[in-house]
């Protein structure tokens, strides 16, 4: 869609689904590929699953629905990218590969061909006493790459939920040439309200681009309570779409013009001292 010749595309629509997700996973997978018709619907180019879209949040549950990659899950996202005629970010799923599991987004092109494939690199692993204590890495082991695909629009990166945390790593995406950076998450109801949207603008601020986290609808009955609020961020750094915690899509429409236009007036590219320090992919080196 929207590839001229040569030219890119300079704005297109993107949607954040923010799904119900219950224990029921064939339920689940019938209920995503409802709503990414949905999005496609509404002018979507580019649709994001959340976190966990199969599976409920937890350790206890990572080992019981984790499943290999291709598989049942990464099928059916396959059909509905190309049913849809849509990029598709899977949110996430629990991987199983090798005997280890991994929290991993991947992601399909209008063909429903797998362009990416991301494990999520830093794992939740906090202790907020009196709040909340959760151990990703009792279950799961961390991926090792970075991941960003190309679309006829622009260069994507791709987080999941911890990952955007770690500044160093929008960085790298930006250095790439993402102009857009998706992140499926999952807060949580001590962290959700102090933190997904400071960090959801640091990161666009920081790196001057369009930022959107992707969260699952709220369960109060859950084990594990999302914060909900999938949000999207203009190179401003300001919130340009957001919702609450109960089920729905967000749609977003990103223009390219834009980070150029904030890049030129406030010029920290060519600004940043080069010569005196650097942050670096090592998995290149
Ligand atoms: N669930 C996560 O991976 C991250 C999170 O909830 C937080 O950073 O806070």
């Amino acid at each position: 869609m929207l590839k001229l010749g040569t030219t890119m595309a300079r704005s297109f629509r993107i949607a954040l689904v923010q799904m119900s997700v219950t224990a029921d996973k064939p339920a689940n997978l019938q209920r995503a590929s409802k709503l990414v018709k949905e999005a496609a619907a509404g002018g979507a180019s580019v649709v994001s699953l959340p976190e966990c879209f199969n599976s409920p949040y937890g350790t206890g549950y990572f080992p019981e629905y984790a499943e290999q990659i291709p598989g049942p899950s990464t099928d059916v996202l396959k059909k509905a990218a190309a049913e849809n005629n849509i990029f598709l970010v899977g949110g996430s799923i629990p991987e199983e590969d090798n005997g280890k599991l991994y929290n991993t987004c991947v992601v399909f092109n209008t063909t429903g061909e797998m362009i990416a494939k991301h494990r999520k690199m830093h794992l939740f692993d906090i202790d907020v006493p009196g709040k909340i204590t959760f151990k990703e890495s009792e279950t799961l082991c961390p991926g090792d790459n970075f991941t960003a695909f190309d679309t006829p629009f622009c260069k994507i990166g791709i987080g999941i939920c911890y990952d955007i945390r770690f500044a160093e790593m929008a960085q790298l995406y930006s250095k790439q040439g993402c102009k857009l950076l998706l992140y499926p998450g999952a807060f949580n109801m001590t962290t959700g309200p102090a933190h997904w949207e400071l960090l959801t603008r640091a990161r666009a601020l920081d790196n001057q681009l369009y930022v959107a986290t992707v969260s699952p609808a709220r369960d109060e009955k859950a084990k594990y309570v999302a914060w909900g609020h999938s949000t999207a961020v203009s190179p401003w750094g300001e919130v340009i779409a957001t919702c609450e915690h109960e089920e729905t899509i967000v749609y977003v429409d990103i223009d390219l013009d834009l980070v150029d236009q904030i890049r030129g007036q406030i010029p920290l590219t060519v600004q940043r001292r080069h010569d005196r320090y650097e942050v670096k992919d090592k998995t290149q080196s």
